[in-house]
């Protein structure tokens, strides 16, 4: 019973994307109730053949009723492509609209969801459960309804006709639908595992794809192969469970269903021979009683498939209900009501420092027992470049992950010009700040689209300028269509310091105020190292920037030095001080210089 109003409960939350299109919905349920009529008629249509053409052996009524029965014919083939256009519209509209609300949804959430979520299963929500969604209520859902009219009407008209016939009818559909509600429960259960174990092939040859060269070059081709097939065959075994307990119902279905009209032909049969009622009546009553089972077929059919749609909307409402833990407005609970605040770097002061950490402690939600930062203070003033250096996993990357609010500190605060960011709309305070990152993303287009990722609406004349500026301009020209050139997926088909350099014009395109830089650590020859360097320097020109620094250069040019260990602030200053008074430092920077001399 719960499972029942659960799954409608669940189903009426569709209704929310059919509403837009209600008047749609209201023709095509004219054209339903329609057609479902004009098809209960044509019983009667055959009953005057019958009676007074065959019997009566009247060819003029014979001919009427054929006439009859073709007009009605075509009043329904009518009504069925009214029908059919209509609610096949409405299946593919209503979807469309729910892909792009789930995926406008996905791309607000915070990262962290997509650290405990496997891409693979999110996208099967977007495909394999919004197709399943399509064929609901792009078809079942209308054949449901439509078997449920011609089921009412064929019952009222049997009724009318025999009423000792009629009440074998009525016994023998509930022993028809017995077995589908016993069964729909299982079939339900076992749809939304076979749904899972899809998900899971999906996202696990995923990740294979991403990490082709690595299962290569390891030569886990086999391995691999066996993992995979191990999956498939768990979703195999799961899908054939479901599928036996489909087959068997329907089987089931059709049993009851024919051993009933038996029962009605012999029962009816002999009434027509002792006279009580004429042969067009009996074969009318056959007539609805066949299209009244029949109805109650389709509705097992399809009720196995509403109850696999009840399992894809409740995952998709699921996904659409998770709330992403950094709003892109201004969060109320720290929401000022002061405007101008929303814009803090209109109000530049000397005084106040650009970017500072206030006491600020985080974990990682995944790891709630290990702080990534532990009370940490740090400012920069405006125009000036801090370098971040320390031991791998010190937390220099997490401190340019929560400068950009892709998570929010567990304690304490990180404000701009004096105003704590979580105040601010995540728009705002990004526009603010570009981010050249060790491993540059770049999408599948051409480079035009991937440098003016950092200002969509630039003109081709400041593309170029930017990629003059970040030193890419002379490899963009040698590429085989120049700047209309597609970089591949990942942009494969670049070198590390051309992709490095990509991301610089991107960024300098953006014209952001503050930089985050996370330098490539992988060596880039000394000629693209050179090139990275001196696009770096046009970039950082009077910004203010955050360095994590890999580089001696870096480190000797920065303003200020901080030094991190397990995620706290162990030492600052400029390098000379750093060196006198920091022994890991003096450490890290012993290894630096060693890799210089080297
Ligand atoms: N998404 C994440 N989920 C859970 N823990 C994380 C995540 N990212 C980083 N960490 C952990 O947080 C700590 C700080 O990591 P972080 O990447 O900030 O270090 P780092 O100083 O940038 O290191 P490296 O120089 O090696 O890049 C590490 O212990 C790391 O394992």
């Amino acid at each position: 019973m719960t499972a029942k109003a659960n799954s409608l409960s669940v189903l009426l939350s569709l209704w929310q994307f059919m509403r837009p299109y209600s008047k749609t919905l209201l023709f095509a349920g004219l054209a339903l109730v329609f057609t479902a009529a004009i098809t209960l008629s044509i019983g009667q249509g055959v009953r005057l053949l019958i009676d007074e053409g065959f019997v009566a052996q009247s060819s003029d009524a014979l001919a009427n009723a054929v006439v009859i029965i073709i007009g009605l014919a075509f009043l329904m083939a009518l009504g069925t492509y009214t029908r059919f256009y209509l609610v096949s519209w409405l299946g593919e509209r209503v979807v469309a609209d729910l892909r792009k609300a789930v995926f406008d949804h996905i791309i607000t959430l915070h990262p962290s969801y997509f650290e405990t979520n496997r891409s693979g299963e999110i996208m099967s929500r977007l495909t394999t459960d919004t197709a399943l969604l399509k064929n609901i209520i792009g078809s079942s859902f209308s054949m449901a309804l439509r078997s449920a009219l011609t089921f009412i009407g064929a019952l009222i008209l049997l009724l009318f006709t025999n009423l000792k016939l009629s009440l074998i009818v009525l016994v023998g559909v509930p022993l028809v639908l017995l077995p589908i509600l016993l069964y729909g429960r299982r079939v339900r259960k076992l749809s939304k595992a076979s749904q899972d174990s899809i998900a899971d092939v999906g996202s696990y040859a995923g990740e294979i794809i991403q990490h082709i060269k690595t299962v290569q070059s390891y030569t886990q081709e086999p391995h691999e192969s066996r993992a995979f097939a191990r999956e498939v065959e768990n979703a195999f075994a799961v899908a054939k469970k479901r599928v036996r307990q489909r087959a068997l119902l329907i089987a089931i279905v059709i049993l009851l269903m024919f051993g009933a009209i038996s029962g009605l032909l012999w029962v009816g049969g002999n009434d027509m021979i002792a006279g009580r009622m004429s042969g067009g009546d009996l074969a009318a009553f056959v007539f609805y009683a066949i299209m009244m089972g029949s109805a109650v077929a389709t509705i097992s059919e399809v009720y196995g498939e509403l109850q696999r749609a009840t399992g894809a909307t409740e995952r998709l409402i699921d996904l659409l209900s998770v709330k992403t833990l950094i709003p892109v407005l201004a969060n109320s609970k720290y929401a000022v009501k002061d405007k101008t605040i929303n814009n803090p770097l209109t109000k530049g002061s000397s005084e106040i420092p650009l970017l500072a950490f206030n006491n600020v402690n985080f974990h990682y939600p995944s790891r709630p027992d290990t702080p990534a930062v532990c009370n940490l203070n740090l400012h920069i003033l405006e125009g000036q470049s801090l370098a971040l250096v320390g031991p791998s996993g010190a937390g220099k990357s997490t401190l340019l992950e929560l400068l950009q609010r892709f998570y929010d500190p567990s304690q304490g605060s990180i404000t701009l010009n004096g105003t704590d960011i979580r105040t601010l709309d995540t728009a705002t305070l990004r526009q603010h700040i570009a981010v050249v990152p060790q491993e540059p993303a770049l999408f599948t287009e051409n480079v035009w689209y991937n440098i003016r990722y950092g200002k969509p609406d630039a003109n081709d004349g400041q593309v170029i300028a930017a990629a003059k500026a970040a030193n890419a301009h002379e490899f963009i020209e040698q590429l085989p269509d120049g700047y209309n050139s597609h970089l591949g997926e990942q942009g494969t088909r670049l070198s590390g310091g051309q992709k490095q350099r990509l991301a610089i014009a991107r960024a300098i395109l953006k014209d952001p105020k503050i930089l985050l830089l996370d330098e490539a650590t992988s060596a880039l020859d000394a000629d693209s190292e050179h090139r990275v360097q001196q696009a770096l320097e046009v970039l950082m020109k009077n910004r203010t920037t955050i360095i994590i620094a890999h580089r001696l250069a870096t480190i000797l040019h920065a303003d200020s030095i901080a030094v991190l260990e397990a995620g706290q602030l162990v030492a600052q200053g400029n390098h000379k001080a750093l060196l006198e008074h920091s022994p890991l430092y003096k450490h890290l920077a012993d290894l630096q210089f060693q890799e210089a001399r080297i």
